[in-house]
């Protein structure tokens, strides 16, 4: 009599598997986000992006003492050493800078290891406060051949530092692009068993070090499915002169079944709730010197179309995009900036997933050849 195989349940993509316990996130609990019990929009308009971290790492948010020792030390932590500068001058000028980031987490590994006094928490203040400073330092190094210094101004938040580098013309960064970058950077943060924050707990399920967890979760972000969607985005709509040349193409799309970068979304399926924020900012972004309010009206006409077609909504990269693009900031920087924000996420899902750790090892439901007779090389026909 034949064996009947039990039939095994797949869940491709793991859609809707519950993998493990977690207490840093809620995701899609209505049209929800909380980090660590505190929603979204509150994070959003009442915190700079410090106090996020601070709560990511320590659980808590800070103390207006706590907040300015944990500032400090972050302006300590943005030191470039010698050797990191020479790898990231070795990054060729026309690499993504993602390569970069994925560069200087892997590399830094080498030069400060993980050990007993430099701690995961240590490391993970290391990494919020370095990757900023590593990729201007790069972009500025390769556009005007200037090694840029990254520390000069010790009170700068991460969010203002990054504009400052950004611009590096010797003025006081603006304050309507600084408040863009902070509110960005907290709605980038964190969100519960995404792929990256996903990828750097199987690893760290090995019981690897933290970089590795890190450089793991970079590589996932960069994907078009996940963080690299804000630069595809972007890409997408400025292409289109007109709202109706937009409309046309997305006609087109449907019909081809391609994808829309920037809508859909694996968990929200009534919308993002970090989405109208950043688009509000996106907004307001049009009305300063470099505002382009025909990308944002042409982003508007797009989003209108794929929920009245497709009832689809925006996801947090589509209006970062515009706004991004309206910040100055390089299209293929978009990607990176979402690594100085999520390493604070990253550095909670790693430091939970080895608090009670257990490998991560799914198995996977088999449906090659069965069993076949092996035969040496020399007797193998050539067909
Ligand atoms: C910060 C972030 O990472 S947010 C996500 C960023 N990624 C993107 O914006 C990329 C575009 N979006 C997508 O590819 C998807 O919506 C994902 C990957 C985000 C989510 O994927 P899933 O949960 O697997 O959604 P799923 O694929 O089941 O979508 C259901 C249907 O909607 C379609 N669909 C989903 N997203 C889109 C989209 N952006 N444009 C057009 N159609 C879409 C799918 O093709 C599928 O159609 P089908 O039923 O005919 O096959
Ligand atoms: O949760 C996800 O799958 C993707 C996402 O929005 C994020 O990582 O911010």
């Amino acid at each position: 009599m034949e064996s009947q195989k039990p039939k095994k349940v797949v869940a491709r993509g793991l859609i809707g598997v519950i993998a493990d316990d977690s207490e840093i996130s809620t995701v899609g609990i209505g049209k929800g986000l909380n980090y660590r019990g505190y929603n979204i929009e509150d994070l959003a308009h009442g915190c700079i992006f410090e106090e996020v971290l601070y709560l990511l790492l320590f659980k808590e948010l800070p103390t207006r003492d706590q907040l300015k020792d944990f500032q400090e030390k972050i302006a300590e932590n943005r030191y470039i050493p010698a050797k990191l500068a020479e790898v990231i001058e070795l990054v060729p000028k026309d690499s993504h800078p993602m390569d970069l980031m994925r560069t200087v987490a892997s590399f830094l590994g080498t030069i400060e290891p993980e050990t007993e006094e430099n701690d995961q928490f240590t490391i993970s203040i290391r990494l919020s406060a370095i990757f900023g400073p590593c990729l201007f330092y790069w972009y500025h190094f390769h556009k005007s051949g200037k090694r840029i210094e990254v520390d000069t101004h010790k009170s700068d938040t991460i969010a203002k530092n990054i504009v400052r580098l950004l611009k590096n013309d010797g003025k006081e960064p603006d304050e309507l692009l600084v408040k863009t970058m902070e509110v960005s950077l907290i709605l980038y943060a964190e969100h519960d068993f995404n792929a990256s924050a996903y990828n750097a707990r199987v690893t760290a399920s090995t019981l690897s070090d933290f970089y590795s967890g890190i450089t793991s979760a970079i590589g996932t972000l960069r994907g078009p499915l996940h963080g690299g969607a804000n630069e595809a985005a972007i890409r997408f709509i400025k292409q289109f002169k007109t709202k109706e040349e937009a409309e046309a193409k997305l006609y087109e799309m449907y019909k081809e079944k391609k994808l829309v970068m920037g809508f859909g979304h694996r968990i929200y399926k009534n919308g993002d709730p970090r989405s109208d924020i950043i688009k509000g900012y996106s907004k307001k972004l049009t009305e300063t010197e470099h505002g382009r309010p025909d990308l944002f009206e042409i982003s508007e006409r797009i989003e209108n179309i794929m929920m009245s077609e497709k009832k689809m909504h925006p996801n947090l990269d589509f209006y970062s995009a515009s706004a991004y693009y309206q910040l100055g900031l390089p299209v293929d920087f978009f990607t990176p900036i979402f690594v100085v924000s999520r390493t604070s996420g990253w550095a909670a899902h790693i430091i939970e997933q080895r608090s009670k750790n257990k490998l991560i090892r799914p198995a996977s439901n088999y449906i090659g050849p069965e069993p076949k007779e092996f035969t040496v090389l020399d007797m193998r026909s050539k067909i």
